[in-house]
């Protein structure tokens, strides 16, 4: 894709840089609280939690160990297709850990649903999630988010590691796209 083009993609900026920096810094303040004295394992989900697990962790205090699953229920389209598979698994044994989910976004929330009840299996101390973004409109499943950035419409967005076909992930905001990205 010509970079040059991005400009002409975007519909509508959601949310900016320093709207989702002021998120991280509150969130991580929380968690350094939180986990004060305990283990913490941070759990990454590739691809889109990348920004947020990078932006995040370099924001706490509290010393963390960090791993990472591949999961999906989208394929390159927008909707969830709500069948979960495991692209890639944890290398950590999570016996006894604190493990914390590190997530872009709460959509449907069958991914989450499906992915909390997976780790909660394998005998963890705890297992919290941490999400910038949530579509409450767009609920199907029930996702307790202990560290939520912000709701945002049932819109399909961009940005800050969400993609639309691979690209746009490399957006410091998040977007919804102009019609003519989706051919129309
Ligand atoms: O609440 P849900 O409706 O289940 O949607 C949320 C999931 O969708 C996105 O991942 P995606 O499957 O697009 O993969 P990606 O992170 O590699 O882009 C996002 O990162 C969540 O994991
Ligand atoms: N890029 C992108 N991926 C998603 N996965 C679930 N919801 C969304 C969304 O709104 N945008």
């Amino acid at each position: 894709m010509d970079q040059s083009d991005v400009g002409n993609d975007i519909e509508k900026i959601l949310l900016t840089s320093e709207d989702l920096g002021k998120k991280l810094d509150e969130m991580a303040a929380r968690i350094d609280e939180d986990y004060a004295g305990r283990d913490l394992l941070l759990v990454g989900v590739l691809k889109g939690a990348v920004m947020v697990m990078a932006d995040l962790s370099r924001r706490l205090h509290h010393p963390i160990a960090m791993d990472w699953m591949a999961v999906s229920s989208y394929g390159s389209g927008t909707k969830s297709s709500g069948v979960v598979r495991i692209l890639k698994d944890l290398d950590t044994d999570l016996t006894g850990r604190n493990v914390l989910i590190v997530e872009d976004i709460i959509d449907s929330g069958l991914t989450l649903s499906w992915l909390v009840s997976n780790l909660r299996s394998r005998g963890p101390a705890s297992v919290e999630i941490a999400s910038m973004l949530r579509k409450p409109d767009a609920a199907q499943a029930d996702v307790e988010v202990k560290y939520l950035g912000y709701d945002i419409p049932n819109e399909f967005v961009v940005g800050f590691g969400l993609d639309y076909a691979e690209n746009y992930r490399n957006l410091p905001f998040v977007a919804t796209l102009a019609p003519h990205v989706y051919g129309g």
